[in-house]
């Protein structure tokens, strides 16, 4: 669905790249979380993914066509960066607004699909000057999603929602995006609202892709052992890595159990321990 390659941006008057050389891939229906700290480059990937910027190199392929080789090649594509309203229009008329000049077709029954999902349906014939932050957010959403995008781009999609709400919208959300089979790449320093929607993540550091990894390694446990042990025992157990006397794991259930038999036939085990890789990442700042 989308293949980045080999991106690069340099900010004219900068000295340094704010994304140098980063290549992922995303295929058709995968969440995405885009991770790192501020001024990873999170947004400038993002933007330059909806064409508002341009590559200084780099390549980026959607559905195989490269978007910078042709117009009109985002109409799939809708991204969710810093929403404008026009204020002297309703929510509901805003949303019908922009569908219209931007030339795409829609139904009522859709709009008021999309409202419904950020639970702006009741305020529909409100002004977003009378939203607060998190209502903007929510209309930035619904808007977002109203142009029926294969690929949606959203940059800090939960902040100012409140804590009840956005589990409730994250669960709606999901949804709706695995329904239609979107594919979607989100960024978000809210980890544990990018944990309850995202299959897989990207974790970006001074503009360089440090590393890719699946959801399932996101909530592992660390097993420390006595002796070094020969790695060919950890080799046959999925989703398992170790480090001289540390072992990581994403196993449950019986695997786990599996895997603790077999360590305590090869040594002594002194510790076991839940652990967040992705509050982690931003604890210490370093590699998964
Ligand atoms: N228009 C610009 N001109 C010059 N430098 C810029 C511009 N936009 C961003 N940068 C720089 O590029 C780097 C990456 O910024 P970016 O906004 O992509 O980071 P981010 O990961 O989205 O950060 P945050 O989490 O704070 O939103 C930063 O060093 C930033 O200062």
């Amino acid at each position: 669905m989308l293949t980045v390659k080999n991106l690069s941006k340099k900010f004219k008057k900068s000295d340094v790249y704010a994304v140098k050389d980063v290549s992922f891939e995303l295929t058709k229906g995968e969440i995405v979380g885009l991770l790192g700290k501020n001024g990873a480059g999170k947004t400038t990937i993002m933007k330059l993914i909806a064409k508002s910027l341009i590559p200084t190199e780099g390549e980026i392929v959607i559905n195989d066509r490269d978007i910078l080789k042709g117009n009109n090649m985002l109409k799939d594509v809708n991204l969710m960066i810093e929403s404008a309203f026009f204020n002297h229009l309703s929510a509901y008329e805003n949303i019908k607004f922009y569908l219209t000049i931007n030339d795409m077709d829609y139904s009522e029954k859709e709009i008021k699909n999309v409202l419904m999902l950020v639970d702006l349906w009741e305020e529909k014939d409100h002004n977003p000057s009378q939203f607060s932050f998190g209502m903007k957010q929510r209309l930035g959403l619904a808007m977002c999603l109203s142009s029926a995008p294969k690929l949606v781009v959203m940059d800090e999609p939960f902040v100012g929602l409140d804590p009840n709400g956005v589990t409730a919208l994250i669960e709606k959300l999901r949804e709706w995006v695995v329904d239609r089979e979107l594919t979607v790449l989100i960024s978000s320093h809210q980890l544990s609202e990018l944990e309850m929607i995202c299959d897989r993540y990207i974790y970006i550091d001074n503009g360089l892709l440090v590393k890719e990894f699946d959801k399932s390694l996101t909530s592992v446990t660390v097993i420390k052992i006595n002796d070094e042990i020969d790695p060919s025992v950890i080799q046959k157990f999925e989703h398992t890595e170790m480090n001289h006397k540390e072992i990581t794991t994403s196993l449950e259930n019986e695997h786990f159990n599996d895997l603790i038999k077999v360590l305590s036939e090869e040594t002594s085990i002194t510790d076991i321990n839940k652990k967040d890789h992705l509050k982690d990442l931003f604890k210490k700042g370093e590699e998964v």
